[in-house]
């Protein structure tokens, strides 16, 4: 298969807005790439969810800045472009740079001036959406014939899309069955949609739910197997040696083998939970405060597999196994006004909101299906950065004022990342300490006092609303932007797309409230 197929398929997905026109146009691709052979095929689905295959190239935004003049005609085919980086990513030693490099201008130069862009894209990771990974999964199933919801769970279970995606293509639902819980290997976790207010999550739902007090620790999923205990965080990096005293409670519990997926959490003296960064900084060194694990869910338990049970089912055994207070307070109901009370009484406790969950559904990971709700009071985006203005008077010589971007999932946008305005709000002098050097590390180019960065960090913002702006080019700005810490568990591609923010509804433009500078 040619390179030209893909890049050409991928744009048809980035300009309909329509789920089932860009299934459709993966799923002509991939029944195509079937034909290549199991090496081509995996190239293909790795490349239409934005990734290469390999987890280092060596090469970086600066590496494909500077290209050659691109080729008239489209000549180059998959199996060659993956062996072009398959020889970068094993390059090393003395002059590995160079000769990267070289490797670098002959590919390119190989290249046509779409697939030149396409492929930096996928170099500098700005072609991985979240929401292309289900995309791909749907559009396996389709060309394999079999239920989107067996590819995902093959996703789910082996913690890849690729590896699914291939399984489904090549093997079918048999070699798709073989794909299980097995305890000690994490899956994907389940993810939560949002609504502005309990009722309306309740509402949503329909029937009794589960309440559930949102702890704003790290989100850890367990494995036990015997004495064995495995700890990983939402992005499946393995953190047990950082939580013993997770390991220590999961140990003690009464079951011989066992899956709980839960929240670590710092508590002050007095059991109230501390700041996010005081936990976050637990997974980075190992000491500081007290961490204590707190349990939502179990998807297995001595032998039983619960990740198809109903939500009911599994909270009934992770109440049998795990002690009132290693797990999170719920309450379970029908009332949405019992469940506001309740949720109001979480928000006076200290926690950040409730996740409302349909005690009928069970376990799957990712967003779809939204059979779990998040609600929290304000308004809070994931948003990139995308530069920095250096600081003035106290803040002199810090990078200070951000400017914050969400995915642009305009059909046809011009650029991956859309500005929507600037905050130096919030930032303590240890973040600024903190962020002068990451974003000095991410400089791209710098224009008057403000710095150019690689939009690859994520940070959390507090916002009162949007605002509509002609100043910006998503027609909107931020409202009262603060910021309330850096996501390091999230990459780019995880962050706030344009459509989620336009979903908080903007009122008529009013004066700047963000100055210019600091
Ligand atoms: N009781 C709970 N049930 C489910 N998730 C919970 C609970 N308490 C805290 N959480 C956290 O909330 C997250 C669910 O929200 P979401 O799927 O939107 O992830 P997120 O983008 O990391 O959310 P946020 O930034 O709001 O924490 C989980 O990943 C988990 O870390």
């Amino acid at each position: 298969m040619r390179l030209a197929e893909v890049v050409a398929t991928s744009a048809v997905v980035a300009a309909t807005r329509s789920r089932l026109a860009k299934v459709a146009a993966l799923a002509d691709l991939l029944g195509r790439a079937r034909d290549g052979g199991e090496d081509e095929l995996t190239t293909v689905v790795s490349y239409l969810g934005g990734a290469l295959r390999q987890r280092r190239t060596g090469l970086g935004w600066r590496g494909v800045a500077d290209l050659p003049e691109p080729a008239d005609e489209p000549t180059l085919t998959m199996l060659e472009v993956h062996a072009a980086f398959e020889a970068l990513a094993a390059e090393q030693g003395p002059g590995s740079q160079a000769r990267r490099a070289s490797a670098v201008a002959d590919l390119f130069g190989r290249a046509d001036a779409a697939e030149q862009r396409w492929l930096r894209g996928l170099v500098t990771g700005e072609l991985r959406q979240g929401a292309l990974d289900t995309l791909v999964q749907d559009a396996a199933a389709k060309v394999a014939g079999l239920p989107p919801a067996d590819v995902r769970r093959a996703a789910m279970l082996a913690g890849s899309t690729v590896t699914a995606g291939v399984t489904a293509l090549t093997g079918g639902a048999e070699a798709l069955a073989r794909f299980v819980l097995t305890v000690g290997r994490p899956v994907l976790p389940m993810l939560a949609s949002s609504a502005g207010d309990v009722t309306e999550a309740v509402t949503r739902l329909g029937g009794p739910v589960a309440v559930d007090t949102k702890l704003d620790g790290i989100r850890i999923q367990v494995h036990r197997n015997g004495s064995e205990v495995v700890v990983t965080t939402r992005t499946l990096d393995d953190v047990t040696a950082r939580l013993p005293e997770v390991v220590a409670v999961v140990r003690s519990l009464p079951a011989e083998t066992l899956v709980l997926d839960g929240e670590a959490l710092a508590l002050d003296e007095q059991g109230r939970p501390r700041a996010f960064q005081d936990t976050a900084s637990r997974t980075a060194q190992s000491h500081g405060a007290t961490i204590t694990p707190f349990f939502f869910d179990c998807l297995h338990a001595d032998g039983t597999d619960l990740l198809d049970a109903p939500l009911r089912e599994r909270l009934e055994v992770l109440d049998r196994l795990v002690p009132e207070r290693h797990r999170a307070p719920r309450l379970v109901t029908d009332d949405p006004v019992a469940a506001e009370e309740f949720a109001a009484g979480v928000l006076r406790a200290g926690h950040e909101g409730v996740v409302v969950k349909d005690l009928a559904a069970g376990y799957a990971a990712g967003r779809r299906g939204a059979a779990w709700i998040k609600v929290k009071p304000v308004h809070t985006l994931d948003l990139v950065v995308l530069a920095v203005e250096w600081g003035s008077g106290r803040r002199r010589g810090k990078l200070s004022n951000l400017h914050l971007g969400a995915r642009d999932d305009r059909p046809g946008a011009p650029a991956p990342f859309v500005m929507l305005g600037k905050t130096f709000k919030g930032l303590t002098d240890e973040l600024l300490a903190w962020q002068t050097e990451r974003f000095l590390a991410l400089r791209t180019h710098q224009e008057g006092h403000v710095v150019h960065v690689r939009p690859e960090q994520v940070v959390e913002i507090a916002l009162d609303g949007l605002q509509r702006s002609t100043r910006y080019p998503g027609g909107v700005a931020l409202r009262f932007a603060r910021v309330l810490r850096y996501r390091d568990d999230k990459t780019a591609d995880e962050a706030d797309a344009l459509g989620d923010v336009l979903r908080l509804g903007a009122t008529p433009e009013g004066p700047e409230d963000t100055p210019p500078g600091d």
